[in-house]
């Protein structure tokens, strides 16, 4: 049987520069720091926006010295600290049962362990954790039980005060994360959808109503080459029902594999893999109960974002669908936010689906953010997947020619 999941606890980034990504998601996106562990090996900050929890932890810069100098001590709850690149490597689950939800796993020879379970203490509890490897580059997953814990965070870390994390909350209301999306190497795909099934019980979400259950939401042509296919799971409640029985709970986080296709040249999901040296996660789609206001306030505090060609908010009927959908057409031409339209037959309602892509948070290009407000809308709208993969493939074919301009002209000293 599959380990359930009870919610997605905190997504773990490791990365070279922790104060300086720490101050990029605290003055730039609203983010604050609740918990830390620092000691003389490790730096480890906890930051939280709604119920979206970033763990932030200074990668080494090389591999261990000793073979018993356990890399854990260096990452608690975390593996595999040592990476080339800033990289966001760790979705970490609550599970009822660490030692239960492990052996079930390792009778059936699903995963690899980096770590067995393992259970730490302080003076407000105790908590299990294991950590299994997934199948998709670096990305590892932490499964720990903090139900006999009632520290704010997790053992180890201490309390850091901050100013109360409703300032500013009208203006910035981003509330969970809505989903993760994998960059993932062709045909890798269906290995991937199987193992989170045999795993953790997820299950397929269909992008499109005319989806191939085989071949996932394919856009094979006009510039963009991309296989999308989205799993889903339901958050298990704490009375110990362990079946994700559909229509009593609740959906927790998404997740998202882009393949990239060969036939239209190379791409987001290419440049992806290459700077971030394997398969990965490529964003992470922040949910928020009002976009708009969420990009003038991460816009005013310098977030920048990718905009879809100016035409984007002329093309006709579009103006009539932002209007219809209740939105200001130059408010959104302002952050480059996309608006998408669902019509749903059955009842004749409409659905919305709001997004906008944010630039590159590390010096490589391995990582974004996103927002997303949804309004009856539950999927990924095709109008709005075809627009932000076009404003950042404008966004890297700018940056290549410049990067070629630069190496062309010749140097001053020369
Ligand atoms: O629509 C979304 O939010 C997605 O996550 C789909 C997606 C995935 C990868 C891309 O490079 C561009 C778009
Ligand atoms: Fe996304």
């Amino acid at each position: 049987m599959a380990a359930y999941l009870s919610r997605l606890h905190h997504i773990s980034l490791h990365v070279s520069n922790v104060d300086k990504v720490a101050h990029e998601l605290v003055s730039r996106f609203q983010f604050n720091v609740f918990a830390a562990r620092l000691t003389d090996r490790a730096k480890q900050l906890a930051l939280r926006r709604g119920s979206a929890v970033f763990v932030v932890n200074e990668r080494p810069s090389e591999a261990p010295r000793r073979l018993n100098e356990r890399q854990d001590l260096n990452c608690l709850y975390g593996a595999h600290a040592h990476y080339p690149v800033d990289t966001v490597s760790n979705v970490c689950f609550e599970v009822e049962d660490v030692q239960r939800a492990s052996a079930a796993l390792r009778d059936r020879g699903l995963c690899e362990f980096l770590q067995p379970p393992t259970e730490v203490a302080d003076d407000s509890g105790r908590v299990t954790f294991s950590i299994i490897r997934s199948p998709v580059g670096n990305v590892c997953h932490t499964l720990i039980d903090r139900s006999r814990y009632q520290g704010l965070f997790l053992p180890g870390f201490h309390q850091v005060r901050t100013d109360s994390e409703t300032a500013g909350r009208s203006q910035c209301p981003i509330t969970h994360f809505d989903h993760i999306t994998y960059a993932c190497p062709r045909s890798s795909t269906a290995h991937i959808t199987r193992w989170y099934r045999d795993t953790f019980g997820f299950q397929r979400f269909f992008i499109d109503r005319n989806e191939d259950v085989d071949e996932g939401y394919v856009l094979n042509h006009n510039g963009i080459g991309l296989r999308l296919t989205a799993m889903e799971y339901w958050k298990c409640s704490e009375s110990g029902i362990t079946l994700p029985f559909k229509d009593e709970q609740e959906p927790d986080c998404k997740f998202v594999i882009a393949e990239s296709l060969p036939q239209q040249g190379r791409n987001q999901v290419d440049t992806f893999l290459d700077q971030h040296r394997g398969a990965g996660i490529q964003h992470i789609g922040l949910y928020t109960e009002d976009i708009v206001r969420t990009a003038q306030t991460l816009s005013l505090s310098g977030v920048q974002f990718f905009s879809p060609p100016p035409a984007y908010y002329t093309e006709v009927g579009k103006q009539d669908e932002i209007v219809a959908a209740g939105h200001d057409p130059h408010a959104l031409s302002q952050y480059g936010i996309l608006l998408d339209t669902d019509i749903h037959t059955d009842t004749d309602s409409q659905r919305y689906l709001l997004q906008v892509f944010t630039k590159p948070i590390f010096r490589e290009d391995t990582f974004f953010l996103e927002l997303i407000e949804r309004r009856g809308a539950t999927g990924f709208g095709e109008g709005n997947i075809r627009a932000l993969w076009r404003s950042v493939q404008a966004y890297m074919e700018n940056e290549e020619r410049h990067e070629t301009e630069r190496e062309n002209k010749p140097s001053k000293q020369q």
